[in-house]
């Protein structure tokens, strides 16, 4: 779907840039409160290019992962969070924080891959089917089927296709990673969020993740928080820089690492601060 510029997302902060490129997801003036009151969010206008890689940077503390966790509704779980504004997914343009929307959907649309891996005590095979078992599908060839396409999905299957039944744990970190992403991948998301998914990973398994949030932008619209800043500009076509809950700055991944056209972003690039 086509917006029109004045609706384009981000209008304080380059709205041209996606003026012609196909929206997943828009937050309009997003504010978030955590329960005790603190502010973590200020009114956050920023869309995701669909079929895409966002980066979100910034320096520790200034809101990256609050914002990530808005879009599967994670600060759901814990009492008294506040949202204001909203997230709109297409296609339909379905307002995700609306308070007619059940959280649990969201984040079967909306599939979350954290810090560290974090499979579940259970085989290689459950845990790639859980979300399926969540939602009721019964059919064992088809939970078959969709196991097996997540795997390949997120580059496991070779390795795992002849123990399925083993424990997750006996998988390496990055294999447990890749599962997790397979998890995520089983219920055919649309927008997948990583959270600093290499950040307990060593050098080669980062890159395998890398490799792969490379093949599946082709399927998925992705958001990624991240404190490499190599990785951003490797990973990402777009980047949003966020400081103390704002969104600064927002543009293509390599005008943002080779031409901020904010002092700030410039001077967190360069490593000035952060
Ligand atoms: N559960 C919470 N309750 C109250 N305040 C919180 C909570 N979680 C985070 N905050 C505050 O919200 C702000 C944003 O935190 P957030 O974790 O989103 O930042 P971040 O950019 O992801 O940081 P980091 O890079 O260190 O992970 C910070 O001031 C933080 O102290």
């Amino acid at each position: 779907m086509l917006y029109p510029a004045s609706t384009a997302p981000n209008a304080a902060h380059g709205s041209e840039i996606l003026e012609h490129t196909e929206i997943k997801a828009q937050a309009r003036n997003l504010n978030f409160f955590y329960a005790g009151g603190v502010q973590a969010l200020k009114s956050i206008n920023l869309g995701l290019a669909a079929n895409s890689v966002t980066a979100l940077i910034g320096p520790s503390g200034c809101g990256k992962s609050t914002f990530l966790r808005c879009f599967n509704r994670m600060h759901d779980l814990y009492p008294g969070n506040r949202y204001e504004g909203e997230i709109v997914v297409n296609p339909g343009g379905i307002n995700i924080l609306g308070a007619d929307i059940d959280p649990i959907e969201v984040r079967m649309r909306i599939s979350m891959v954290f810090q560290k891996p974090n499979p579940f005590p259970k085989t290689i095979y459950e845990n790639v089917a859980y979300g399926l078992r969540v939602r009721g599908v019964r059919q064992r060839a088809l939970i078959d089927e969709k196991v097996e396409e997540a795997l390949r999905g997120a580059a496991l299957w070779e390795e795992v296709k002849d123990r399925l039944q083993q424990l997750a744990f006996n998988l390496s970190g990055g294999q447990q990673q890749r599962l997790c992403i397979a998890r995520a991948l089983a219920t055919d998301p649309e927008i997948l969020l990583f959270d600093e998914p290499t950040s307990a990973l060593d050098p080669i398994a980062t890159d395998s993740i890398e490799d792969l949030i490379g093949q599946l932008k082709n399927k998925v619209t992705i958001l990624i928080v991240t404190h490499n800043m190599h990785q951003a500009a490797r990973v990402s076509n777009h980047t949003a820089f966020m400081h103390m809950g704002e969104l600064v700055e927002f543009g293509p991944t390599d005008m943002i690492f080779t031409n901020p056209k904010v002092k700030r972003t410039e001077d967190y690039i360069t490593g000035r601060y952060g």
